[in-house]
């Protein structure tokens, strides 16, 4: 086993920014325990463990309050992990599953009895082998009352989903912007393309996440804050924030996770659109009973 990557920092600084009360970590994900939760046979990267505890301990380290936990494609259609961390966060935690589409109303049902209030279309080639589109339509049309979708894709496929996109009933959640060119700038092509998806629907919803994976610049990613603190400003009562805390493939370059949450001011500068980007936002989508 001595292929399984870590991706993740051993011993993240400090913020120096101090989140709000309340702080949803609105993207995040566990790895195993490998032991209890194996990972899928079609797994693209086979990860060391990071399960839970040491989830809930880069919360509090960060300052946040919640998590929401987004299955990964390491542990494919198989929620258990997830699930497991979810019960395990004395209701700290909701989640987004990956399901086969094929998925019975019962399964959906018992998925929300377990805190899960999404579903997530993974459309990166180097993490799955196939996403059929007409069968996640057909399952998108019969999730639980409440739920939404959450879409990973690439900027390069954004026009050719459109269509797809534009068919489903739900709200839409836009993993990483759609992974945008950051150097391009705030009005660059792909920024451009993106604001005008978000303005077909009021519904787009999209995560201001991961500048360590979008802008080749490097820590203190300016290139990502110059380009996305103006998208946040614009949109500002439809994203989301998070981590992305293991960092799924990022073995290369892992980021420091107090230096991310540093970067929240800089996206969103000031009190009032910290308190939407990382509470009322995340919690009108997970937790709308407490709002
Ligand atoms: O964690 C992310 O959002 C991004 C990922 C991993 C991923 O999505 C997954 O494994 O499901 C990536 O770009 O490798």
């Amino acid at each position: 086993m001595s292929d399984r990557i870590v991706s993740w920092h051993g011993a993240p600084s400090k913020p120096l920014y101090t989140p709000p009360a309340g702080a949803i970590d609105a993207h995040c994900h566990v790895f195993g325990p490998m032991a209890q939760f194996p990972f899928s046979a079609k797994a693209k990267y086979l990860p060391e463990d990071a399960g839970p505890d040491m989830l809930f301990a880069l919360r509090d380290h960060l300052g946040f309050a919640r998590n929401v936990i987004v299955q990964a494609s390491c542990h494919g259609t198989n929620n258990a992990a997830t699930l497991d961390a979810i019960a395990k966060s004395e209701g700290k935690a909701r989640g987004v599953a990956v399901v086969d589409p094929a998925i019975s109303e019962s399964e959906l049902a018992a998925l929300h009895e377990g805190g899960i209030r999404g579903i997530r279309f993974n459309f990166l080639k180097r993490l799955v082998d196939d996403a059929p589109k007409d069968k996640f339509l057909e399952v998108a049309n019969r999730l639980p009352k409440g739920w939404h979708v959450v879409i990973y894709f690439e900027a390069d496929i954004l026009e050719e989903l459109r269509p797809f996109m534009d068919a489903i009933p739900v709200p839409l959640v836009i993993d990483h912007m759609g992974r945008p060119d950051v150097t391009q700038g705030p009005d660059g092509p792909d920024m451009k393309a993106f604001r005008a998806f978000l303005n077909s629907r009021d519904d787009i919803w999209f995560k201001a996440t991961c500048p360590d994976r979008l802008d080749p610049t490097g820590d203190p990613w300016d290139a990502f804050a110059e380009a996305v603190a103006p998208l946040v400003a614009d949109y500002q009562d439809r994203v989301l924030w998070g981590t992305d805390w293991p960092h799924p493939n990022m073995q290369d370059a892992i980021p420091d996770d107090g230096h991310l949450v540093d970067m929240i001011p800089r996206i969103a500068p000031t009190p009032e659109l910290q308190r939407k980007l990382l509470v009322t936002n995340p919690m009108r989508l997970y937790w709308p009973e407490e709002m």
